[in-house]
């Protein structure tokens, strides 16, 4: 069991819900916090995100890894996280004073998990384009993820969702646990989800 090392937060939710926007929103306001942070991308076969990342110029190229998870995305983040592991161990041992290491999941359904051997904390994106009834269909992401975003809420007006009623049904799919909104477009809700994940696994105050 790892004993030392940086925090390891997981971000997983269904294809295309913002989760590499998400991080590409949160190095900058976990900087700003004094967080030293490296992120784990995971792509089917390619390493798309981790790419697009690099081209952000967010971070020194050395802190993204790609782990490749083949067919199915949640294997490698829940069943059997080997992979992503040995990646978070190998970022530990090159950048000893690491506090933070994301790791983003492939875009998976709603039902995709992180196995607590690999992740401290994880977040569960998903987004008001995907519909208002997420909430409802209780997913396990949705219901034991330790923190719901909600993103592109400035898509609800052009997607005929009402904001209110959907942050309602998933706080009460999740017994209260912590619910936020995002505009990762507009950078805005982003300051708030920094803060809960500083709250959560680093002793710094956020
Ligand atoms: N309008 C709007 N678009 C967004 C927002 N966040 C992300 N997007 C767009 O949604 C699309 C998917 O975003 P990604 O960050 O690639 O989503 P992802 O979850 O990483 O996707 P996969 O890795 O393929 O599962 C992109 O075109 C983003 O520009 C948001 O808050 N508002």
């Amino acid at each position: 069991m790892r004993k030392i090392g940086a925090a390891r937060i997981g971000i997983g939710g269904p294809v295309g819900s913002g989760k590499t926007a998400l991080v590409e929103r949160l190095i900058p306001a976990l900087h700003k916090r004094g967080v030293d942070l490296a992120v784990i991308t995971n792509d089917l076969v390619t390493h798309e995100d981790a790419e697009r990342l690099r081209r952000t110029n967010l971070l020194a190229p050395e802190r993204i890894l790609a782990v490749e998870a083949g067919a199915c995305p949640h294997t490698v983040i829940r069943e059997d996280p080997t992979l992503n592991m040995e990646a978070a161990d190998s970022l530990d041992r090159d950048f000893p004073d690491l506090d933070l290491i994301l790791i983003e999941s492939g875009g998976d359904n709603l039902a995709s998990t992180f196995s607590l051997d690999l992740v401290d904390y994880w977040l569960f994106v998903i987004d008001v384009a995907g519909g208002d009834d997420i909430p409802r269909k209780r997913g396990p992401g949705v219901i034991q993820s330790d923190l719901l975003v909600i993103n592109k809420v400035d898509l609800a007006p052009y997607v005929g969702v009402t904001l209110a009623p959907m942050i309602r049904e998933a706080s009460a799919a999740r017994a209260g646990r912590p619910v936020l909104c995002t505009n990762c477009r507009a950078n805005e809700g982003i300051d708030a989800v920094a803060d809960a994940l500083c709250a959560a696994v680093l002793y710094q105050a956020a």
